[in-house]
């Protein structure tokens, strides 16, 4: 892709048009450019994994689509209008939920509660919270999802990290998130528990919605995503579809591909003796 009107064709052209595109969309902080020239199509009913280095500019992407910073250059269009978000609650009313990694719930409040949160539900002149009421939809809610979680009452706290993602999700979900995105919400936690996440990600997108899933694992971006992105130094390095790239290329890619074998090829040049490329641990034998 070249220039931002084929990015803007192609995104057109697509039967699913995209509900988030950002086009040749740059961040500057003072004269760090953190971002440059990132163009970025997000559909409906797809999960698109944004991946990426520690420094890579990740969070800059989001926090623009979430309404926490302003783009400085380019265009960034919501439904097809173009968007300059001056708050997190313009992108909500938008249809765009965020979940970050360190969640916003309150620990000591309960899950129903948790699930509420900012959205109560009252009764009567005097606005009351309808507890009765809002337990119930939480708990239909998360039984829809498949979320298994015996005692509503209990603090979010007590939940697992697993767990209180997928609360997280069904709460985006329920009060009509178009767009989900997910900050590395798999990156704290263990594998069976970054199972279940991954399974509720998938749920999100075939309730269809449009999941933008941030990643530094590209194992996890493969078994969920459909469209990849991988940002370097705040550009995107590479924007492909699942039919297109097979894991081993999307690990290469972000293990640092080109750069890993330039790398190889000079440490080759300072150290002769040694062989890079064979597994750790055996060079020593
Ligand atoms: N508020 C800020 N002020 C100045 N520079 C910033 C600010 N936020 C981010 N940066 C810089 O912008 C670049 C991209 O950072 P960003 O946090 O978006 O990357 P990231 O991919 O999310 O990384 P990580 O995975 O480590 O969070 C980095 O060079 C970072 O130092």
């Amino acid at each position: 892709m070249t220039t931002t009107e084929s990015f803007a064709d192609e995104a057109a052209a697509s039967p699913n048009s995209p509900i988030v595109l950002l086009e040749d969309v740059g961040k500057s902080y003072g004269n760090i450019n953190a971002l440059r020239g990132v163009s970025l199509a997000v559909r409906q009913g797809e999960i698109t994994c944004v991946l990426g280095d520690n420094g890579a500019g990740k969070s800059t992407l989001i926090k623009i689509i979430a309404g926490l910073h302003d783009y400085t250059s380019g265009r960034m269009s919501v439904n097809g209008e173009e968007r300059h978000f001056s708050s997190p609650r313009e992108s909500l009313d938008s249809g765009i939920a965020t979940v970050y990694q360190d969640l916003a719930l309150a620990p000591l409040m309960s899950v129903w509660r948790n699930f509420f949160l900012g959205n109560e539900i009252t009764r009567g002149p005097f606005r009351q919270l309808d507890a009765a009421k809002m337990k119930r939809i939480a708990e239909e809610e998360l039984t829809k999802m498949g979320i298994s979680i015996p005692d509503l009452e209990q603090p979010v706290g007590k939940l697992s990290g697993g767990q209180r993602q997928c609360v997280a999700i069904a709460r985006a979900i329920h009060f009509g998130a178009k767009v989900l995105i997910l900050d590395e919400p798999t990156a704290a936690l263990g594998v069976n528990q970054s199972g279940v996440v991954l399974k509720y990600i998938v749920k999100a997108r075939d309730a269809g919605i449009g999941v933008i899933f941030i990643t530094h694992n590209p194992h996890h971006a493969y078994l969920v995503g459909n469209h990849f992105v991988v940002l370097k130094l705040g550009r995107v390095a590479l924007d492909t579809h699942r039919s297109q790239i097979t894991l081993e290329q999307l690990t290469t890619e972000m293990a640092g591909g080109s750069e890993l074998e330039a790398l190889s090829h000079e440490l080759r040049e300072i150290d002769p003796g040694r062989v890079v490329d064979q597994p750790q641990g055996r060079d020593d034998e």
